[in-house]
């Protein structure tokens, strides 16, 4: 099977690719990190297939947003299933950017749906819990229905509609929530660089959702893409003028749990190293050095208005509460228990700085 990746160069991206070089290689050829990686997410190993071609490819060589661009990659790749991780991800720019978040999200993945229909090929399309206005009170399932309150919502829930209408069952759309890595630029890499040259930070506690660590995502991904082509016996290689049947596969995945950005701050520093937590009302010193080192950045509380005002209310809205509900997907792929996959935010988190920590040791 030849599986190819679009946006393969951000964090997503690479993190597929990393699950993929894990059987490209034999046992004794294993970096650390990819030891590790195996030990961490054994599902890892058995997910693609040694004969599976996986190819990843940059914005650069291919632009979703670009028929002639997609033809090309195509006709030379000929994929059996195409991963899309291409997207316009920068919430508060998209809120005055909105025909580029609108292209990127909304009709690069149209784009992608009707090539894909051409071939006759599945599109496995990644989308997110900002489709949801945050207004429940529980997880939200596949039947809840979206209401997104920001431009980059409203961008990916258009794309993901796109893709259903145009592929209905030959579609598989996973939402997926907070995403973090060692790779590109996420909310645990800010934080961990913000710990070592700031006296105090302010961090929003009213916003709930499930970090989620990419590596994690991946797997789940290839473990779906290899159930739902096992299941193919024959497909016609030929055009098919036919219109989509039913609706796309959707399913949601995330770590268990939920915690606030200013919960989630606290862990990663106190999985850096100690923890100094201080109430709202704490008065910050006045000392303007710079702390040296993570445990002496003191994480400060804060509402989503007051983070709003402090940037003139030029913010994107947020839901205030998008922890997703994963027992479709876990069902479907029978995730064993005790696996990380189905683990705690804090687990996966702890799992990323082991790996983060031996990746950067062999770089
Ligand atoms: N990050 C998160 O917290 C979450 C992300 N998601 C979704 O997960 C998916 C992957 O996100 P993530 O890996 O974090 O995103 P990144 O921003 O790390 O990567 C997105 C990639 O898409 C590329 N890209 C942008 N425009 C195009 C285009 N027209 N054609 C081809 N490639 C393009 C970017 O390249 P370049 O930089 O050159 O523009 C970049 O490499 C996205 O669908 C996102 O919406 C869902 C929930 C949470
Ligand atoms: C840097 C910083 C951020 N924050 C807040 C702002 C923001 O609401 C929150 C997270 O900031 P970020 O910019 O990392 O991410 P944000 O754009 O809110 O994250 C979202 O991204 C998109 C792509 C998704 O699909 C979502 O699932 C979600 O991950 O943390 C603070 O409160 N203090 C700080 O010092």
């Amino acid at each position: 099977m030849r599986i190819l990746i679009t946006g393969a160069a951000g964090q997503l991206g690479q993190a597929l690719l990393s699950i993929a070089g894990l059987t490209q290689v034999n046992l004794a050829e294993r970096t650390v990190a990819q030891q590790m990686l195996v030990a961490l997410l054994p599902e890892a190993l058995e997910c693609i297939e040694t004969t599976d071609e996986v190819i990843g490819v940059s914005h650069q060589a291919l632009d979703i947003c670009d028929i002639d661009s997609i033809r090309k990659a195509f006709d030379t790749i000929a994929p059996d299933v195409v991963i899309n991780c291409a997207a316009y991800n920068a919430v508060d720019k998209a809120e005055f950017d909105i025909d580029k978040a609108m292209l990127i999200n909304a009709e690069g993945p149209k784009l992608l749906a009707g090539e894909c229909q051409r071939h006759n090929i599945r599109l496995v399309h990644i989308s997110t819990d900002f489709v949801f206005d945050g207004e429940l009170l529980r997880a939200y399932t596949e039947q809840d229905s979206p209401a997104p309150l920001s431009v980059y919502g409203k961008s990916k829930l258009e794309g993901e509609r796109w893709v259903s209408d145009i592929l209905g069952s030959k579609a598989t759309i996973i939402r997926t929530s907070w995403l973090y890595s060692c790779y590109g630029h996420n909310f645990v890499k800010t934080m961990q660089s913000l710990f070592k040259v700031k006296e105090s930070l302010s961090v929003i506690n009213d916003q709930y959702g499930s970090p989620t660590w990419c590596e994690a995502l991946a797997v789940a991904i290839f473990m779906l893409v290899k159930q739902t082509q096992a299941t193919i016996l024959t497909r016609p290689s030929v055009c098919e003028d036919k219109p989509a049947k039913g609706l796309a596969d959707l399913y949601h995945y995330a770590a268990s749990a939920s915690a606030s950005w200013y919960e989630f701050a606290c862990e990663i520093q106190r999985q850096a190293g100690s923890v100094t937590e201080l109430a709202p009302s704490t008065k910050l010193s006045q000392n303007k050095e710079f702390a040296p080192n993570s445990a002496d950045c003191s994480i400060l509380p804060i509402t989503t208005k007051a983070w709003q005002e402090l940037h003139d209310n030029r913010l994107a809205l947020r839901p205030k509460q998008s922890a997703l509900n994963t027992q479709k997907l876990c069902h479907q792929l029978a995730i064993e228990p005790g696996s990380l996959l189905t683990a705690t935010w804090q687990q996966q988190l702890a799992a990323m700085v082991s790996y983060q920590k031996v990746k950067s040791r062999e770089s």
